[in-house]
């Protein structure tokens, strides 16, 4: 069995201001020793250069929230992956979904980004997850398969990516998937993938299996443990619980 070493990213989400920063990043640095799972942090794309100088000698690893699908040039406003890669980011999030509810991204749209992060040598975090009017009519699997399809055969071969399964339903609202009901989506996802890369190649097949699903979606020291405890879930994707350094670091060493 494929061991997968866990992820816990923190995704900041549009918050943050310099001197918070500093604390919390200079909080995550001076306490993440010893921690056995991967740490990331997502910040705003303004303060990339602080997350740089403050985490480059840590074993913490930084990213940003998205990034444009199309490359440098006239196109106000977007920043390319060569621009996050720059700034040191080793993640980025693509398709999250506040980026699909207020922002129109498309499925297409988020598997080209996907696509930009991995040639940029970026790790893309992928999210997906079904919305509850989507869970409550039995249509989740349908959804989760809809958002993945378009995925690139590149991307999946080369198995530098990360997935996300977020049920929007769960995002800030204080409702948890429960361990069972994340497993059994994390599940489908690994199998999903399996199926699809070993469409592709033998090589793309054996890859995939590395390729880490985190879940996301009020995600708190109080539950980490046993959803983290299920076997396909390989980390956690935290947006309020980021925030607070000694939540954060709860969750990671839950992890
Ligand atoms: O990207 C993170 C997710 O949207 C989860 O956010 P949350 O932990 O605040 O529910």
């Amino acid at each position: 069995m494929t061991q997968r070493k866990k992820l816990i990213a923190g995704n900041w989400k549009m918050n943050g201001s310099l001197s918070a920063n500093q604390a919390l990043l200079s909080g995550l640095v001076g306490q993440s020793q010893g921690l056995v799972a991967d740490v990331a942090v997502c910040v705003p794309f303004p303060y990339l250069a602080q997350a740089q100088e403050v985490l480059k000698d840590s074993a913490v690893a930084w990213g940003a929230q998205t990034l444009s699908e199309r490359e440098p040039g006239a196109c106000t406003g977007e920043v390319a992956a060569s621009m996050l890669q720059e700034f040191g980011c080793r993640y980025v999030i693509v398709g999250h979904s506040e980026r699909r509810t207020l922002f129109g991204e498309s499925s297409v749209v988020v598997a080209q980004k996907a696509e930009h992060a991995r040639v940029s040598g970026l790790c893309p975090i992928i999210c997906v997850g079904e919305t509850l009017a989507e869970r409550e009519s039995g249509a989740t699997l349908n959804v989760l398969k809809s958002q993945l399809e378009p995925l690139r055969a590149g991307l999946l071969t080369s198995a530098d990516f990360v997935l996300a399964y977020e049920p929007v339903w769960a995002i800030g609202t204080g409702k948890t998937a429960s361990p069972e009901q994340a497993q059994e989506v994390h599940a489908y996802l690994r199998n999903w993938l399996v199926e699809r890369a070993a469409a592709i190649s033998l090589e793309a097949q054996q890859r995939i299996a590395g390729v880490r699903i985190l879940y996301g979606g009020s995600m708190k020291p109080a539950n980490a443990q046993s959803l983290l405890a299920q076997p396909d879930i390989d980390g956690g994707l935290i947006g309020g619980a980021s925030l607070v350094l000694e939540e954060f670091l709860a969750i990671c060493r839950a992890a």
